[in-house]
């Protein structure tokens, strides 16, 4: 007993050594999540720099995480001197940048949510492995990619794993934290450590496809859409049967458009190639097809619905 609890105080004296580390944070994307990811890093205290290979990219960010922040302070605070605070202070800490390699020179933590795709993300964290500092944590926000194939790019599995937050990040309470049989223990308790920094609640993943919650999340959404390809319902009416008879906060339509039909498509495609006879993982012709037209949802200000740009 007495050798198991010296096992866990040297365990977490560690981990808090190394999260006590991650002061300085790169977020690398400035999409839907990079950009809520960056936010919330900034409003709990970290120095964060936000960045995108795309400048438009992160103009619109700027003007997403302001609005946002907005919406956070007014909730947090009734005194409306403490909320501008709030927002000058978490602002002051978060710069953007469109160089990813010169943005990791002095980061703890490297967050990577760019596009979903293998090849893109390998190059990226290959030439970012070159760049930072040895005890730098690398995590991906991936929704669906193999952390482990991921990780082949670099030469520091032991500080590897998967960082997976929910849209909206300022909102959604979950981080999925994924290790690999490589992940030292010491990493995978400073990302634990950090979401809890972070203000989430964290669940333990293992390098499954979806981890937990997109592997139930995405069949049931591609399930609705099979339904209303077979003519069965309309999307309108599955997603208001799904928020009155399910108590979900939004219907599988609503939420396909708010996470993005490219990235659901990027999803079931890469499954399916990994394992085609799943019925589950079938693709989608309505899908395809919207994303074809650069129908994207939300973002895009059109998907399954039209949204005012
Ligand atoms: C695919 C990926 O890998 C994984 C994923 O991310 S899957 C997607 C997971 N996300 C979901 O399932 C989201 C489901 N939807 C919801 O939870 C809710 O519809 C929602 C939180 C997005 C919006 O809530 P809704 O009540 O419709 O709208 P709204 O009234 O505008 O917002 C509710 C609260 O959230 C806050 N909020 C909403 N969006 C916000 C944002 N972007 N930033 C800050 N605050 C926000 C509002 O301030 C509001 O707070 P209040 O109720 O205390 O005033
Ligand atoms: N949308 C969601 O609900 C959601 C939720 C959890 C996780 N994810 C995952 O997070 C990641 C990002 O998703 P998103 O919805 O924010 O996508 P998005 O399309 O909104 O943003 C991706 C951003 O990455 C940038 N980018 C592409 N290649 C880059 C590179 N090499 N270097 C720097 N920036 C680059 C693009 O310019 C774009 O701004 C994906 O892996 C996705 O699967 C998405």
């Amino acid at each position: 007993m007495a050798f198991f609890n010296q096992l866990t105080r040297r365990s977490l004296s560690q981990s808090a050594a190394m999260s006590a580390a991650i002061k300085n944070v790169t977020v690398i994307g400035s999409g839907l999540m990079g950009a809520g990811i960056a936010q919330v890093a900034a409003q709990t205290g970290h120095t964060v720099t936000m960045v995108d290979i795309d400048g438009e990219a992160v103009k619109k960010a700027e003007k997403r995480i302001g609005d946002s922040i907005h919406r956070v302070a007014k909730k947090k605070f009734a005194d409306g001197d403490e909320a501008n605070k709030f927002i000058s202070e978490a602002l002051g800490r978060l710069s953007t940048s469109t160089d990813a390699v010169s943005s990791v020179t002095a980061s703890d933590l490297v967050v990577e949510a760019i596009v979903e795709n293998l090849d893109v993300k390998k190059k990226l964290f290959a030439q970012l492995d070159a760049a930072a500092p040895q005890h730098t944590i690398f995590a991906s926000n991936t929704s669906s990619l193999p952390i482990g194939k991921i990780a082949e790019a670099t030469n520091r599995k032991d500080r590897f794993g998967g960082l997976h937050f929910f849209n909206p990040v300022p909102v959604m309470k979950l981080l999925e934290v994924v290790r690999i049989p490589e992940t030292s223990q010491a990493t995978y308790d400073a990302m634990v450590a950090w979401g809890k920094t972070m203000g989430k609640v964290t669940v333990a993943c293992k390098d499954t496809p979806g981890f937990i919650v997109n592997r139930l999340l995405v069949p049931y959404m591609f399930e609705a859409v099979r339904m209303v390809e077979r003519g069965d319902a309309s999307p309108r009416d599955v997603d208001t049967a799904m928020k009155l008879g399910a108590g979900y906060p939004m219907g599988p339509f609503e939420l396909m458009d708010y996470v993005g039909l490219d990235t659901g498509k990027f999803i079931v495609d890469g499954w399916a190639k990994a394992d085609p006879d799943n019925p589950l993982f079938k693709s989608s012709e309505l899908v395809n097809k919207l994303v074809s037209e650069g129908k994207f949802g939300v973002k895009s200000g059109e998907g399954i619905y039209k949204y005012k740009k």
